[in-house]
């Protein structure tokens, strides 16, 4: 990363923001159409875009009036083979096409008749919130809904909106009006320097280790800024509820937000036994259940404030009786009228209750884009935190920004940021817009997390360094070549094996040791590539490969399955193991020809990328790459790998071409290094790992 300018003009960063957004979402768009124009759904599926073999169960009425379809796997096609099975890549949130699957070969993913929506629930089916476009009365039976269906996931426009509307008003703003605090994150002024004696801080939390109350001192003092620097299992969060529940103590007014939902039910649910005002933000569709209770929406037809809005409810109700009732057509026009006006009257109350609840929270939670919603206009708070800000976008982070005094930012830039279309070469964004992409701009890439790391340095940071999640030895190598050395295992965690499970695990070679490495060098376990429709029917060179020349190694496959039945038969139990690759391919793979899932019913497969922010018990880790080359791809991205090797708590066992991966970097060659001294060392033979 190149430092940036210092200072940096507000105006033209927003300008080059712009630019950059738009390339991005023309990159998606690109992406999604040429996608859908080139693969079958089956196919997109099975690379975990899509879920395909649906029928639609159900449909019924949800928040605020929408119709959601409920749909599950089509019985008659039976399980695997890209039916859902509750962990493709479709996720809540997500917006979505519901589309029409046809039948027989060849058809691709564009054809057929859909719908776009928003997923609201996955479990054992999916449940998909529609806009328009599905007529009343069509439902199961009946219109092309009554056939076979796929869900495929779509470029969302809409979270570009309010990024764009921020960053022009930041272009638009005139220098007279920048806050102090905007002119610090723009380098236009240095942060107030912070003196110890303000720190002083009684801590409610008695078992916050030292650099989190560090932390939480440094958070609080400062005037305009602080990085709360959290690695892998640092209580990043538990300091956070420390420090929001010292800012509500100082009378402070705080705006909590993070880039996804999940970032945010995560506090508002750990914040929820402190019994404060707190309102959360967002479409309860989209939320955890447990938050629901603290949910605006909720809260807007329950509380006490709601009692003036369910009066215009009671009477609207009694009008639309009295229609049916007369058959006058003067007296049913006066109705309509006083309907009318009733609701203007609902709509108005209903604002108003809104306006009550948000201004007596102490603490307000909503996402980064949701914070830019009409009930938070005119709210101002005296501080902002952002957790998770370094899987933000930084147009993102500005939209509570641009009105705040105060920023607290909480992240780690050590793992990987946010992901960007625009940057994979493979995917070229209509012509007309890729010349609006300024020559050696700043990435989006960049986090608001990481700029300001550059602009001013470590003294606007503090490091959480106790970690409470992995065995000693799995922290070691992450510690030392991501973190300076830093990190500390607390003593809770530093010893703890598979054998200490709170049920019944065997004492085996795999249960009693916390680092394994199998090493697959030798050349008996090549890397393949994924044989792709788009590469080898070749008709049409723009549209977009499925996996990317993603790579798989069915021969490395067999070594995570034998390793994972070792494990399951000590006594572990599947949902305690996840194995985890850098390759869609490999996992396809893992899924649909080793069908891991259906053997080890539990067990989760996931991306390197999806599983960042989650842990397991144990973690097998599979490479994948292995050739003459010493081609090692975006194995070569340290961050994606410190995220792969800090997932697990008590056992990691990674699998790889020691020979292959050690030429890919002085990185991964220390790490090479680093598993074969320290780790349980074994050379697999291909001819043990057939299936009895
Ligand atoms: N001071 C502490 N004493 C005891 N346990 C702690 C302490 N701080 C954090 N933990 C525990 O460590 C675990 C991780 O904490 P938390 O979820 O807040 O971390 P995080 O840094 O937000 O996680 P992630 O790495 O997923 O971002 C939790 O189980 C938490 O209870």
């Amino acid at each position: 990363m190149s430092p940036l300018p210092t200072p940096l003009s507000p105006s033209s960063f927003a300008t080059t923001q712009l630019s950059l957004l738009a390339a991005e979402l023309s990159a998606e768009t690109a992406a999604t159409g040429a996608l859908l124009a080139s693969h079958s759904p089956k196919r997109l599926a099975a690379a975990g875009l899509a879920v395909a073999n649906l029928v639609l169960k159900g449909r019924r009425t949800g928040v605020g009036g929408r119709t959601v379809l409920e749909l599950e796997g089509d019985g008659a096609v039976g399980g695997g083979g890209g039916t859902w099975d509750g962990q493709s890549g479709v996720g809540v949130g997500d917006v979505v096409g519901v589309r029409e699957q046809k039948q027989g070969r060849g058809g691709t993913g564009g054809e057929g008749r859909g719908v776009e929506g928003v997923v609201v629930r996955v479990g054992k089916g999916v449940e998909v919130a529609v806009g328009e476009g599905v007529a009343e009365g069509e439902g199961v039976g009946e219109g092309w809904l009554g056939g076979r269906l796929w869900v495929v996931k779509l470029a969302n426009e809409v979270t570009y909106k309010r990024m764009n509307w921020t960053m022009e008003k930041l272009e638009k703003m005139a220098e007279s009006e920048y806050t102090s605090l905007t002119r610090v994150l723009f380098g236009l002024d240095t942060p107030t320097p912070v003196s110890r004696d303000e720190a002083q801080v009684e801590f409610l939390d008695q078992t916050l280790n030292d650099s989190q109350r560090d932390a939480v001192r440094f958070a609080l003092a400062s005037r305009e800024v602080a990085l709360i620097h959290g690695p892998p299992g640092t209580g990043k969060t538990y300091t956070l509820i420390e420090l929001i529940l010292q800012f509500v103590q100082r009378k402070l007014r705080i705006l909590v937000c993070g880039p996804s939902n999940i970032s945010v039910d995560n506090i508002v649910e750990r914040l929820a036994p402190h019994k404060l005002p707190i309102i959360r933000l967002g479409h309860p569709a989209r939320l955890l259940p447990s938050v629901l209770s603290h949910s605006l929406d909720v809260l807007t037809q329950t509380s006490e404030a709601a009692a003036i809005v369910k009066d215009v409810r009671k009477e609207m109700d009694a009008k639309q009786a009295s229609i049916k009732k007369t058959r006058n057509g003067r007296e049913r026009k006066a109705i309509y009228n006083d309907m009318k006006d009733l609701r203007k009257e609902y709509r108005e109350r209903e604002k108003q209750c809104v306006t009550t609840l948000v201004s007596g929270s102490k603490v307000v939670l909503a996402t980064l884009h949701g914070a830019g919603g009409f009930q938070l206009r005119n709210e101002q708070f005296d501080v902002v935190i952002i957790d998770e800000a370094s899987q933000a976008l930084e147009a993102q982070c500005w939209i509570p920004l641009l009105a705040a005094k105060k920023v607290v930012l909480a992240g780690d830039h050590l793992q990987l940021p946010p992901t960007i279309k625009s940057l994979d070469h493979n995917i070229k964004p209509k012509p007309d817009k890729a010349k609006d992409k300024p020559k050696g701009a700043a990435s989006l890439e960049t986090t608001l997390f990481d700029r300001l790391l550059t602009l001013h340095g470590a003294s606007i940071k503090r490091m959480l360094t106790t970690q409470y999640r992995m065995h000693e030895k799995i922290m070691r190598f992450p510690s030392d070549a991501m973190y300076d050395s830093q990190l500390l295992a607390a003593p809770a965690v530093a010893t703890r094996l598979l054998t200490t499970l709170p049920y019944d695990v065997q004492a085996t070679d795999d249960t009693t040791e916390p680092l394994v490495f199998y090493d697959t060098q030798g050349g008996d376990f090549p890397e393949t590539t994924a044989p792709d429709d788009a590469i080898t029917t070749g008709k049409n060179p723009t549209k977009s490969s499925l996996l990317n020349d993603s790579k798989s190694n069915p021969a490395e496959a067999l070594l995570v399955r034998h390793h994972v039945r070792r494990l399951i038969d000590a006594g572990v139990k599947p949902e305690h193991v996840a194995v985890v690759t850098p390759y869609n391919a490999q996992l396809a793979y893992l899924a649909h020809e080793l069908r891991l899932r259906d053997r080890f019913p539990g067990l989760e497969l996931g991306s390197v990328d999806g599983f960042q922010g989650r842990e397991k018990e144990a973690v097998v880790v599979c490479l994948v790459r292995s050739n003459e080359d010493g081609e090692v791809g975006f194995l070569g991205e340290r961050r994606r790998l410190n995220v792969a090797m800090t997932r697990p708590k008590r056992h990691l066992c990674v699998i790889g071409d020691s020979e292959t991966v050690g030429k890919g970097s002085p990185f991964l060659k220390r790490w090479m290094l680093h598993l074969e001294a320290e780790a349980d060392l074994r050379y697999p033979d291909l001819a043990d790992l057939q299936e009895v």
